[in-house]
């Protein structure tokens, strides 16, 4: 196809999951461009061949009008979907060289951002609501889809939530292939809290596993933490049935048992006496979502008054400083009840 005919997609964030993305959506139908903070996140996409096609800029190079990319997809962490918006809509009214937005077709972007916002407590999708009001249909991305399998072009099945059909079906054409399967979805509060609250969960799994503490238990962490999932997501609500979906059970599963999974890895090493600290400077910048997201967890089921044992055992580690152990003790001590009470 020749190329003014392909369509055009920009992936905003060129650390592991724009990276990913990117290769698996360029391709003769569709021309992506990625832009970065720097060029030193470029030097990673140029081991690849296909991202040698895509288009890289810096933000400061940028200089296309936002409107002329048909989708947008945010490949960067939850606490960062404000400043790049408030970046982006800058540069698109330096672009178009006007004060304001008016009368333009609508953006359609994308999150594929697990996490909530600090301090507001908001998902991925209320953020990008209301920050970019009329000007933007919003939608995200999750389910059980490791960067670095992406990259090698191996089997992965996601799903896109959005309120709005026509991204649904502007997101199905451009993502969807053989190799990159996507399932669509409108409930976009369960499909985010699922993703949002499986990262710390994973970290539990992860910790479960760094204090040999066998496999019953990492099961019973993993279905117990789904339920707590739902048990939030319910409360504001989302469908439970999503939480049965990809972005529920399939990312859950494959955060806390899949060694590839950064929160793993970080409740994994905490469970080996490694310090917070030293863990984040040892994953040169890449990003935890689920340490951030164990304060909004905490805040927000507080707020709505949900028990929640293993999100609040999460909690007390990682920003009390409560030993593991004790962790460990609170949630086997935890009185006998019935299996489910939040319906
Ligand atoms: N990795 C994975 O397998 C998957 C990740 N996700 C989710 O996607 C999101 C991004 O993850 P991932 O790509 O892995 O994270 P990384 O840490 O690998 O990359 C994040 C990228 O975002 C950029 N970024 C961060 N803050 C800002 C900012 N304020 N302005 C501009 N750019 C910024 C970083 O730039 P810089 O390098 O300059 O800091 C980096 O390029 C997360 O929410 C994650 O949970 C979803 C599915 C799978
Ligand atoms: O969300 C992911 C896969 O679906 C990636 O998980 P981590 O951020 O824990 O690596």
């Amino acid at each position: 196809m020749a190329d003014n005919l392909r369509v055009k997609t920009l992936v905003v964030g060129a650390g592991a999951f724009g990276t990913a993305i990117a290769a698996c959506i360029h391709n003769e139908n569709n021309a992506v461009t990625i832009i970065a903070r720097s060029h030193k996140n470029f030097s990673n996409l140029k081991k690849h061949d296909i991202l040698k096609e895509c288009e890289l800029q810096t933000f400061d190079e940028f200089n296309t009008d936002f409107s002329e990319f048909k989708l947008i997809i945010l490949a960067i962490p939850c606490q960062s979907l404000q400043k790049v918006s408030e970046w982006m809509l800058k540069k698109w009214l330096l672009v178009r060289n006007c004060n304001e937005i008016i009368s333009t077709p609508k953006l359609n972007i994308i999150s594929a951002a697990k996490g909530i916002e600090q301090k507001s407590l908001r998902l991925p999708y209320q953020v990008l609501e209301n920050f970019w009001q009329n000007n933007a249909e919003i939608g995200s991305l999750s389910g059980p889809s490791f960067a670095k399998e992406m990259l090698l072009g191996l089997p992965t099945c996601v799903v896109v939530s959005s309120k709005s059909s026509e991204l649904l079906s502007i997101a199905a054409q451009i993502l969807h292939s053989p190799y990159f399967r996507v399932y669509d979805s409108n409930d976009i509060v369960g499909v985010e809290i699922a993703g949002a609250l499986k990262n710390v969960i994973a970290m539990v799994a992860g910790a479960v596993d760094g204090l040999e503490l066998g496999y019953n238990a990492r099961a019973a962490v993993i279905t117990r933490g789904l339920s707590e999932i739902a048990k939030v997501g319910v409360q504001l609500g989302a469908d439970p049935m999503t939480f049965l979906g990809l972005s529920g059970v399939g990312d859950l599963i494959l955060t806390c048992t899949g060694d590839l999974s950064r929160n793993r890895q970080f409740g994994y090493r905490i469970a080996k006496g490694e310090s917070k600290e030293n863990i984040i400077d040892s994953m040169a910048g890449q990003v935890i979502e689920g340490i951030a997201t164990t304060q909004s967890a905490y805040e927000l089921c507080n707020k709505l008054g949900i028990e929640t044992s293993i999100l609040s055992a999460a909690y007390k580690v990682i920003y009390e400083d409560m030993p593991i152990k004790d962790a460990v003790t609170l949630l086997i001590d935890k009185e006998q009840g019935r299996e489910f009470k939040w319906k």
